[in-house]
């Protein structure tokens, strides 16, 4: 047996994260892990990569009983863990924080890590330009530098959270294949999705976690995803339907013309940007990490400048505007990594709610109503079905589904004119996914204007009203769902349409 553990625990205050967790994985095994947000995943990983110690439980590694001592020590013993939050350093490239991951002496020299890494990287085709700095990275891209830097070792056990949340449909499919690979030549994969057709094809077998006890098992090639996914949730489970709504022609956001050239060496340049955003509709754009989603995002919510263009909502022009005056219109934005941009991870629920809502209806006369942020804090909880002690708690130490939801409750319960949304249900679990589903439709149905950007398809097709596609900065054709092909779609992806015709809006 590759890895046993035998009632492993762990308690927070206030929470029992693992509850007595006994599982067994052999060598060459992917084993999923499947739960609810909260249900205790991520925290099992941790305790078994020695992130995080166990109250109680032993772990068998190799059939001797081990205590890990830390991260640094399970590397020794051959395991690897992709995290749901980076922990890379911004600042630094690929290559050195690859080499900071590294025992020093494991680098002979960095040419040869380099090399190393480019070979990695070719062999499984994750491409990644060694020399760029992490900071200019999508976070697709960061996701694929966390994983080669566990494929530069010689790793017996890859342990995977949420791996292929943030990858396009077919970035995904390629590491399915990059992980069959690997655990036929006898590495062992622990694997953590919410994606149940993913662990459909691609897992041996599954542990079923639900406040963190083990609750169930099964063998995921000859279980349906519906089944799978009332093994975790119980029979509270609704099933998505499909929603109509539509464009109206009443113009909220338009932007027009616009140009971004690139702030840094690796930034995308966003070229003759043209569209519309109507009162009433959601607009879905694809397309595959690092082409010009961050800029667009980052455009949007005023964090940088077009260089040409004019951007109004409701007919006035905020081009000049802050990031806070475009909140005051009622502009909102829900950023792609949580723990950094979307939340501070030190600071309380209530705080972090305050940093956005300060500006719509926190404060009064400069002086803070602590009573009503901590109220409407209560209600985000509550409604958004955030698994937590209470509001005084710390955001880095919710599951990252569950800060996922608090975040998208904050900004929907403003009630914004126009919300851009980027991937909008990254890590939460199928029935947290309904929800902020029917809470997006229902804000559209209020008369909002939506923006999404994901690179699950299967999400904008069952959000969107109208669909296009960002390739290398530009924007395809953004047309009704219904006359939007899977493949058209993919073509657009891949940047096959003519910029002409797109350049008046749409
Ligand atoms: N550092 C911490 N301090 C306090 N509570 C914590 C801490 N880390 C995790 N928890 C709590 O332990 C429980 C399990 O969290 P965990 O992150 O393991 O869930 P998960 O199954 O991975 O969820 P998700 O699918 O949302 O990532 C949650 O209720 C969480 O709030």
């Amino acid at each position: 047996m590759r890895l046993e553990l035998l009632g492993l625990s762990k308690r927070y205050p206030g929470c029992v994260a693992n509850d007595a967790v006994s599982l067994k994985v052999e060598p060459g095994e992917i084993h999923a892990i499947l739960g609810e947000n909260g249900a205790g995943k991520s925290t099992l990983m941790k305790m078994i990569y020695g992130v995080v110690k166990p109250d109680d439980g032993q772990m068998m590694w190799n059939n001797k009983e081990v205590e890990i001592k830390g991260p640094a020590h399970a590397r020794q013993l051959g395991m690897g863990m992709v995290f749901q939050h980076f922990s890379l350093f911004e600042t630094l490239t690929v290559t050195e924080n690859i080499a900071l991951y590294l025992e020093p002496s494991e680098v002979s020299s960095m040419a040869a890590l380099r090399q190393h890494i480019e070979a990695v990287a070719q062999e499984y085709g994750l491409a990644i330009n060694p020399d760029r700095k992490v900071g200019s990275l999508s976070v697709g891209e960061q996701q694929r530098v966390e994983i080669i830097r566990c494929l530069i070792q010689d790793i017996k056990l890859l342990i995977l959270d949420e791996p292929t949340a943030v990858l396009t449909p077919a970035e995904a499919d390629h590491l399915i294949q990059v992980l069959k690979q690997l655990a036929s030549k006898g590495c062992s994969i622990l694997f953590i999705s919410h994606k149940l057709h993913e662990v459909n094809a691609l897992c041996d077998r599954a542990t079923v976690l639900r406040a963190g006890k083990v609750t169930g098992s099964c063998v995921p090639r000859e279980t349906s995803p519906a089944d799978m996914a009332r093994l975790m949730l119980g029979d509270e489970l609704t099933l998505t339907e499909t929603f109509t709504g539509g464009k109206t022609a009443d113009l909220l956001l338009q932007l027009k013309q616009i140009e971004v050239a690139p702030n840094d060496l690796f930034a995308i340049h966003l070229r003759d940007i043209n569209l519309n955003l109507h009162r009433g509709e959601i607009v879905g754009l694809a397309g595959v990490a690092g082409n010009g989603q961050d800029e667009l995002v980052d455009l949007l919510n005023g964090e940088i400048a077009a260089n040409a263009g004019q951007m109004t909502l409701s007919g006035q022009s905020i081009t000049p505007l802050s990031v806070q005056q475009r909140r005051r219109l009622g502009m909102a934005v829900v950023p792609a990594d949580r723990i950094g941009r979307g939340a501070v991870g030190t600071m309380n629920l209530t705080e972090n709610n305050l940093l956005t809502a300060s500006i719509t209806h926190g404060t009064k006369g400069g002086l803070i109503n602590w009573q009503a942020v901590s109220q409407r804090t209560k209600q985000i909880i509550q409604r958004y079905k955030v698994k937590t002690t209470g509001e005084h708690e710390q955001a880095d130490s919710l599951s990252g589904g569950n800060l996922q939801k608090f975040i998208l409750g904050r900004e929907i319960e403003q009630a914004p004119q126009v919300l851009i949304c980027f991937h909008p249900t990254w890590g939460v679990d199928v029935g947290a996914a309904n929800l902020i589903h029917q809470q997006l439709i229902a804000l559209r149905d209020q008369g909002a204007a939506i923006l999404v950007l994901s690179e699950d398809l299967d999400e904008l097709y069952l959000l969107a009203d109208r669909l296009g596609a960002l390739c290398a900065g530009q924007l395809s054709p953004v047309i009704a769902k219904d006359e939007v092909s899977l493949e058209q779609l993919g073509q657009w992806m891949a940047g096959q349409f003519d910029s002409k015709e797109t350049s008046h809006a749409h």
